[in-house]
């Protein structure tokens, strides 16, 4: 790895997080090109306290994190929720819950529906193979608990059953999918599931030989960092993207970043900028560098180099409704650790979902009618529910998080400070179809633990309050997730699309953005494995156009 700050590169990354961690490790392939990652946070790749999986609880609010609040959310009774973002490389992977969920290929084949024909399922499946490696617990454990992974043994992201492979768990895992198998949803052996509704095993991007989390500032991250062609520099806040415009086009240069020394240099890319730093400072970073809504830049004095109102629209990020359960007192519960145990992928009754369908997600609209096109689909979930053990396993909580929020909100610059945090307006539960959606759900969630299957472990839970109560009760306490995304959509233009399919940034002939807020729409459960995917295939897209010349400059 280079040890000094380059003043020129063929590939300059901003930030060294989840995905661009991925570009850095796939590009630096060939030999032949060299490749700069600017982080703004710190390398604890070699911390075994921020490396323990268990610690990160302890990461968010931390200095690892950027800290984004919320603007008052009128959804949630003007509460100002806090969203966290890693600052560190490795990014959000490093502060993260560990929870390896999958998109449904339903999720994904809605980006195509969005307009962007080239990315569904099937384009995006084999990269999601090609970035993990799954360990499975001894054949005998998986056998009996029916557990089947075929393919996914050479990725750099390492996942784990860290809650199969402890055999003290077993007796609760059997009795959540028999209880879950009691309202008709089946256990869901293969780690990339065909059918999406049901029971399946908690897996965890955890190393199974060091028991520490696997995250991009791993393989991807330390792979990279040992060739002569890449180098990572921590500690360097990008402030702006530099261009050089004509009437022709217009050329991403470099970009301008301050280093941990205080130094502001100005470092050049001849090949391409790759903008990677996350769904918040994305487009923060765009606007700051003159990409943008016009009449916002101009008030605040930004030059306008492409004029794109797109830029920080479509905001999304899953909302949570938490229900405790207090626990019996039995023995098979004595030990168990806290954390995740079990995770189901549940759905409304086919006919309550149309009803809702055909009130609140017009065919006329998008995205609301791509959404309807999923919820109809009788193989696609409408809602997940994690199951999670508190310490001293006195009460467990079940969380539920509705699979596709059609709520959008916004992310914009305030100032033209890079310091300074964007205004972030979630918009939480402006789509009456949310809140709906979640009561119902929640409503359900009060009949888990008077499963008959699940009676022995949960105490006689409340009787579910009317819809309602619940609602006003979600406007009062939904919690939300740490998914954002969608920022920087791949979208058509026209329909509010920041990049096109190449992930190249409309108006530019060199600058792309890969990270989470490219998504067009939210995958249905927690994102990191669509990241390490998009980031995946975006590395050969960009390769591919190195190859055929595609790349302007
Ligand atoms: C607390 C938390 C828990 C989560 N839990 C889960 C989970 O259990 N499972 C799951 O699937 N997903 C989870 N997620 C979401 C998932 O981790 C993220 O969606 C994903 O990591 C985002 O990847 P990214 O590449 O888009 O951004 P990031 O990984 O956040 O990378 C962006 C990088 O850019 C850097 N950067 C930003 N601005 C600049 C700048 N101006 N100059 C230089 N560098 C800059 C940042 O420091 C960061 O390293 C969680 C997220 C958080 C925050």
């Amino acid at each position: 790895m280079g040890s000094t700050t380059p003043s020129s590169t063929h590939y300059l990354i901003i930030g060294g997080g989840t995905a661009g961690l991925v570009i850095a490790n796939r590009l630096s392939e060939d030999p032949d090109v060299n490749v700069l990652v600017l982080e703004a946070g710190p390398d604890r790749s070699s911390d075994p306290e921020i490396q323990n999986p268990d610690a990160w609880h302890a990461l968010p609010g931390s200095e690892l994190d950027w800290n984004f609040k919320f603007e008052p959310q009128i959804g949630l009774n003007n509460r100002e929720p806090e969203h966290p973002a890693g600052k560190v490389l490795g990014g959000s992977s490093v502060i993260n819950g560990s929870v390896y969920v999958p998109p449904s290929p339903a999720g994904i084949d809605a980006w195509a529906e969005l307009g962007n024909t080239k990315w569904n399922w099937e384009t995006l499946e084999p990269y999601l193979r090609k970035s993990v490696s799954v360990t499975t617990p001894e054949e005998e454990i998986c056998r009996a608990a029916g557990v089947e992974v075929h393919g996914f043994q050479d990725g750099p992201i390492q996942v784990t059953y860290p809650v199969l492979a402890e055999e003290k768990n077993h007796s609760l895992l059997r009795a959540w999918e028999e209880g879950f198998k009691s309202k008709g949803y089946e256990f869901t052996s293969d780690i990339l599931p065909t059918r999406m509704v049901g029971t399946r095993a908690y897996v965890a991007t955890v190393d199974p030989r060091s028991g520490l989390r696997s995250g991009a500032d791993g393989r991807y991250g330390a792979e990279a960092a040992k060739r002569e062609n890449v180098t990572v520099v921590t500690g360097a806040m990008v402030r702006r993207i530099l261009f050089e415009k004509d009437s022709e086009s217009v050329v991403a240069t470099g970009v301008e970043v301050a280093l941990s020394d205080g130094v502001v240099m100005t470092i050049g890319a001849t090949k391409e900028v790759i903008l990677a730093a996350g769904a918040f400072h994305t487009p923060q970073l765009l606007e700051l560098s003159g990409i943008g809504d016009k009449e916002l830049l101009s008030s605040l004095g930004i030059e306008v180099v492409v004029e794109n109102p797109g830029v920080g629209r479509n905001f999304q990020n899953h909302l949570m409704g938490v229900l405790p359960c207090p626990l019996n007192k039995v023995p098979e519960l004595e030990g168990l650790a806290p954390g995740i145990k079990a995770l189901a992928f549940v759905r409304l009754d086919g006919e309550e979902l149309a009803d809702l369908a055909a009130r609140f997600l017009p065919d006329d609209q998008v995205p609301d009618k791509v959404i309807r096109g999923i919820l109809e689909k009788p193989n696609e979930a409408s809602a997940f529910i994690l199951l999670g053990m508190m310490p001293g396993a006195s009460v467990a909580v079940l969380v539920m998080i509705p699979c596709f929020p059609a709520s959008r909100g916004n992310i914009h610059v305030a100032s033209t400070d890079p310091y300074a945090q964007p205004k972030i307006d979630a918009c939480c539960f402006s789509h009456a179809l949310d809140v709906e959606l979640m009561a119902r759900h929640l409503q359900k969630l009060h009949e888990v633990p008077a499963l008959p299957a699940l009676q022995h472990f949960f105490q006689p839970p409340a009787a579910a309050p009317d819809l309602e109560a619940i609602k006003a009760l979600l406007h009062e306490s939904a919690q939300t997730a740490h998914h954002a995304c969608g920022t920087a959509a791949m979208l058509p233009r026209e329909t509010g699309g920041v990049v096109d399919q190449e992930l190249k940034v409309y108006g530019t002939e060199n600058l792309r953005v890969v990270d989470a807020s490219v998504f067009p729409l939210l995958p249905h459960g927690n994102p990191v494995a669509t990241v390490y995917a998009v980031a995946e295939r975006a590395a050969d897209i960009i390769k591919g156009d190195a190859d055929t010349g595609n790349t302007t400059v």
